[in-house]
């Protein structure tokens, strides 16, 4: 049984053995219930682990992180840490192969959750020997650290192997070796490498999420054009996919990772629309005007919210990306995440982690031990300040290397007291910006070491390569102060295992405010500005001489931090967080009207002899709104008007002697006069407050809710904000106020609107019998009893009466993008269900909505109304007596609503009243 399925259990044995104590309703209950059952659950395993050591060995034999003995490369020019036991790319051996099948046994009885890992790197890069077999190195990079921790789940990664491999044969044996690995290969040829790693990847998404910007055309190095590139980015993300959907079961999460497959959820969900898609993000997502620069920004955008689940490092980035898909795509951008066309796409931070015990743990090694005394005797009577980065423009290297001149410049004290160790593992070399890096930096430090060298020290060492994993460990114990620099970073790991090997020396870290890391352990770090030579300077100065009482309190923050929120925590709140985005999407799903099968509507519709169509206007009748709020809202008018596709079928239905139509809107009656002025039919303004037939005058039809006593203070309020918040405006209608935003900068627009009511809410208006409405784009001030259901009644009597009407209304479409209040229309024509004595539920005011199976219900009557309604009105018109077929209630572009049915779109309610119209004698 898979983890999900057992927590599945659990809650449901608990659901079923808690019915009365309620059930986890809220996301965020499921959600704390998850990682009640996800802690129980590890606390158990735990403790089976620590029955054997040989099996908590085992269990990380699995997975080429800390399992075997390892050594980094010293290759100079690649960045991967290599087995010593050469066997092991293929082979493990006989001791480690039983604790692998020890760990296999003890998953198997666990059954852990299928996982597919889905990153361009795989974590494993693939080198081949002279003979043609292949030797496996671990990958570098903080990716792939982060995830070779997560031992939750029955893992599988797909991914480059970071290697051309054009034979068969070669092919076929680096499967082989890469599936005792749990690794599938995806094969790219070097001409898409070229194209969609070196450069669309990193040539173009990398700066750019890193607020590099955009390289111009004739420096997109030795590949072609924006274009060709994308174009090999689409066919890369494609062969990910296939490769996804050949080991895909039933069941499985996919969890998609990083800039270099932003297509795949899009890929993945035309696929199989049921999988379970999440895409990770590992580096920033820039602000939206920046990523607005990009020519494929929308795609891009459109593809990643193909996924169930989007996650960032930060708030921030998830904010920014948010952002971009409200300005650049018009969509709506929720605190859940973005909604398009009611299909929620979450997003949210999940802040990535280490293996924290597996630093812990190799600092206290006897190898390490060594390691480490004899660094210390190597500086011994110099502070090391130490630098760990990929050879890459975001880590702030230059800048690092500037700082620490200036510190020795300003200190003279310190030159021969301190030391700069600075690792650069040599990453995407085939990119020209970082051989352009590589050559820059060499430079400054050559510059600074002539400077202020001796004969026998230097102040800064510099390594163009990577380090085992042990030598890591044990130059971060050594370490005084790390410095982190970068002037942008995904999260920034390496502040991480810093932090976790100096249990002991408890030095302090500088971090870039620019990485992730600083939300983190930006409390018990130094933070910086990298762009601030000076201030990086003095922070070094600041850090070397710090008291140990305040190393120690800033050490235990962020030890604290580092060891609770670690790797496994990252990934198990994410793939449980993707579950329960499953659950709420089909709990939103019943929200959900059924879309309205036209056919349907029409069929009835031709079977009818006396029918009603209630219309709203906004954003029914009316052109679709402009959401991009960018570049045609200047010229929109701010009235709304009646689509011109609209005309000709209304008109025709206006004409019809069987059907009477009924626009009823929101609006004021200027705007109803302007628009359907030459139709023949029933205006019902400000909420059906004010009524008329087309050829006769406006009357009231609830003139005791006409005090508008309340509206100049409102109308300030209105005033105000209109001013404050550019291309929004306010109607002053008759019985209501309204102010809308829909021009705007949709996100500042929302704030505004939250201010504007909770200003209403606790200001000049709280103890009035008034209703603050808030719409998508709007908020409205009414009285409490004005609403469309309301007045409904008082308007059907006038019809019917007006018309002489004496055949049963047989066929009701009733139809808007109504507000939740307003939706009180749709359940006065609802069927109730068979009363027994229809006295008693005559009297009835409560608007239950009878539920929607009662379909076959023969409507006796509306329901009483309200307080207002006389005991006269009570009693329907007795010509209204509506099958329950006969009747359609329809939401217009709501993803929440008790109509009947949906429509998406006012392009939707055209195309109904054009089928309708040609149904018209
Ligand atoms: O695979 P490469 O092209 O060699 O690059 C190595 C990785 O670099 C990036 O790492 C990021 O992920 C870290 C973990 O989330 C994060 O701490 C760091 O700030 C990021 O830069 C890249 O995002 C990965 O895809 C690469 O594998
Ligand atoms: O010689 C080395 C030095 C460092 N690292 C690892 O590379 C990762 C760097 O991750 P980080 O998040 O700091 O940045 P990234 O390189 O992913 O941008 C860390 O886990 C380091 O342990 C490595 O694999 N080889």
């Amino acid at each position: 049984m898979a983890i999900g399925s057992q927590v599945q259990e659990t809650s449901i044995s608990h659901n079923k053995n808690n019915l009365a104590l309620g059930l986890p309703r809220t996301r965020l209950e499921r959600l704390l219930r998850e990682r009640e059952i996800r802690k129980a659950t590890k606390s158990s395993n735990d403790g089976e682990v620590e029955v054997s050591s040989t099996q908590e060995h085992g269990a990380e034999v699995e997975l080429p992180s800390t399992q075997q003995q390892e050594s980094f490369s010293s290759d100079s020019g690649t960045s991967s840490r290599v087995f010593n036991d050469e066997q092991d790319s293929s082979e493990p051996t006989s001791k480690a192969r039983a604790s692998y099948d020890a760990c296999e046994r003890k998953e198997f009885q666990a059954s852990k959750q299928r996982l597919l890992v889905v990153a361009n790197r795989l974590p494993v890069s693939a080198v081949r020997r002279d003979d043609g077999s292949w030797h496996l190195n671990v990958s570098a990079g903080g990716l792939v650290s982060a995830l070779l921790g997560v031992k939750e789940f029955e893992t599988k990664w797909i991914g480059w192997a970071g290697v051309a491999v054009s034979d068969e044969i070669g092919r076929k044996e680096l499967t082989e070796a890469l599936a005792a690995k749990r690794c599938v290969p995806v094969f790219l040829d070097e001409e898409i490498v070229q194209q969609y790693y070196n450069g669309y990847c990193n040539n173009i998404l990398w700066p750019l999420f890193h607020y590099l910007g955009l390289p111009q055309e004739d420096r997109l190095a030795t590949t072609r054009s924006f274009q060709s590139q994308f174009d090999a980015y689409k066919k890369a993300n494609r062969l990910f996919a296939n490769a996804v959907k050949e080991q895909y079961e039933e069941g499985d999460v996919v969890w998609c990772h990083d800039y270099h497959l932003m297509f795949l959820p899009k890929y993945l969900k035309e696929e199989n629309s049921k999988m379970k898609v999440g895409w990770f993000l590992h580096t920033p997502f820039p602000s939206s005007e920046v990523h607005r620069t990009l020519p494929s920004r929308s795609e891009l955008l459109r593809s990643v919210l193909a996924a169930d689940l989007v996650g960032f490092h930060t708030y921030d980035y998830g904010r920014h990306f948010v952002s971009a898909c409200t300005r650049i795509l018009g969509l709506e951008g929720t605190p859940e995440g973005v909604e398009d066309q009611g299909k929620l796409t979450r997003v949210a931070a999940f802040p990535i982690g280490i293996d924290s015990d597996q630093f812990i743990k190799a600092v206290k090694l006897p190898q390490v031990q060594d390691l480490i005394k004899e660094l210390q005797g190597r500086f011994v009577g110099r502070k090391v300040v130490l630098g760990v980065d990929r050879l890459d423009m975001i880590k702030g290297i230059p800048q690092k290397a500037l700082a620490f001149e200036k510190f020795l410049e300003e200190n003279p004290n310190w030159h021969d007291k301190v030391v700069l160790l600075q690792i650069a593992v040599p990453t995407r070399t085939e990119v020209p910006e970082y051989q352009r890096l590589s050559s820059q930096v060499h430079e400054i430090v050559g510059r600074i070491n002539g400077r202020f060298g001796t004969l026998t020290t230097v102040p800064i060492h510099h390594l163009d390569r990577s380090l085992d994993f042990h030598s890591l460990c044990a130059l971060y114990a050594i370490t005084d102060v790390a410095l982190v620099t970068s002037i942008r970073d995904g999260m920034n790991l390496v502040s991480y295992e810093f932090v976790a090997c100096q249990a002991s020396k408890k030095g302090v870290l500088i971090l870039s405010e620019f990485a992730g890391a600083a939300q983190s352990l930006g409390a018990g770090a130094i933070l910086i500005n990298p762009w601030n030579v000076s201030e990086v300077a003095s922070s070094i100065g600041q850090a070397l001489d710090m008291p140990a009482d305040e190393r120690e309190k800033r050490h235990h923050h962020n030890f604290k931090h580092v060891t609770s929120h670690t790797s496994q925590e990252w990934a198990a709140t994410f793939v449980s967080e993707l579950n329960d985005t499953i659950v709420e999407a089909q709990l939103r799903r019943t929200q959900i009207p059924p879309p309205l099968r036209i056919e349907v509507a029409v069929d009835r519709f031709t079977c009818s002899n006396n029918r009603f169509i209630i219309l709203g206007f906004n954003a029914t009748l009316t052109e679709p709104g402009n959401t991009l709020g960018r570049k045609d809202s200047q010229i929109k008018v701010l009235e709304p008007k009646l689509r011109p596709d609209l005309q000709e079928p209304l008109r025709k239905l206006c004409n019809d002697p069987k059907t009477t139509v009924i626009v009823l809107s929101g609006s004021g009656r200027s705007v109803l006069d302007d628009n359907f002025g030459d139709y023949s039919l029933w205006l019902a303004a400000e909420n059906g407050m004010f009524l008329r037939v087309t050829t006769g005058d406006w009357m009231a039809t609830m003139p005791e809710n006409i005090n508008m006593d309340w509206a100049d203070s409102v109308k300030n309020v209105f005033e105000y904000f209109t001013e404050r918040t550019p291309r929004s405006h306010f109607e002053l209608r008759e019985t209501s106020l309204m102010w809308n935003y829909k021009y705007s900068d949709i996100e500042f627009g929302r704030l505004q609107a939250r201010d504007l009511l909770q200003h209403l809410w606790t200001g000049p208006i709280s103890n009035a019998s008034l209703d603050v409405l808030r719409g998508s784009r709007s908020v409205e001030v009414r009285s409490i009893s004005v609403t469309k259901g309301a007045a409904i009644d008082r308007i059907l009597r006038k019809i019917v009466q007006d018309k002489g009407i004496k055949d049963p209304i047989d066929y009701v479409l009733c139809m808007g993008h109504f507000l939740t209040k307003d939706e009180d229309i749709y359940r006065y024509f609802e069927p109730e269900v068979p009363s027994e004595t229809p006295s008693s539920s005559s009297s009835s005011s409560s608007p239950v909505t009878p539920p929607r199976t009662s379909r076959t219900a023969h409507l006796r009557r509306p329901r009483s109304m309200s307080s207002i309604v006389t005991e006269q009105d009570v009693r329907p018109p007795s010509v209204l007596d509506l099958q329950a077929d006969n009747y359609f209630s329809c939401t217009v572009a709501r993803e929440r609503s008790d109509s009947r049915y949906l429509l998406r779109s006012s392009d939707e309610v055209v195309e109904l009243l054009r089928e309708l119209a040609d149904h018209t004698v």
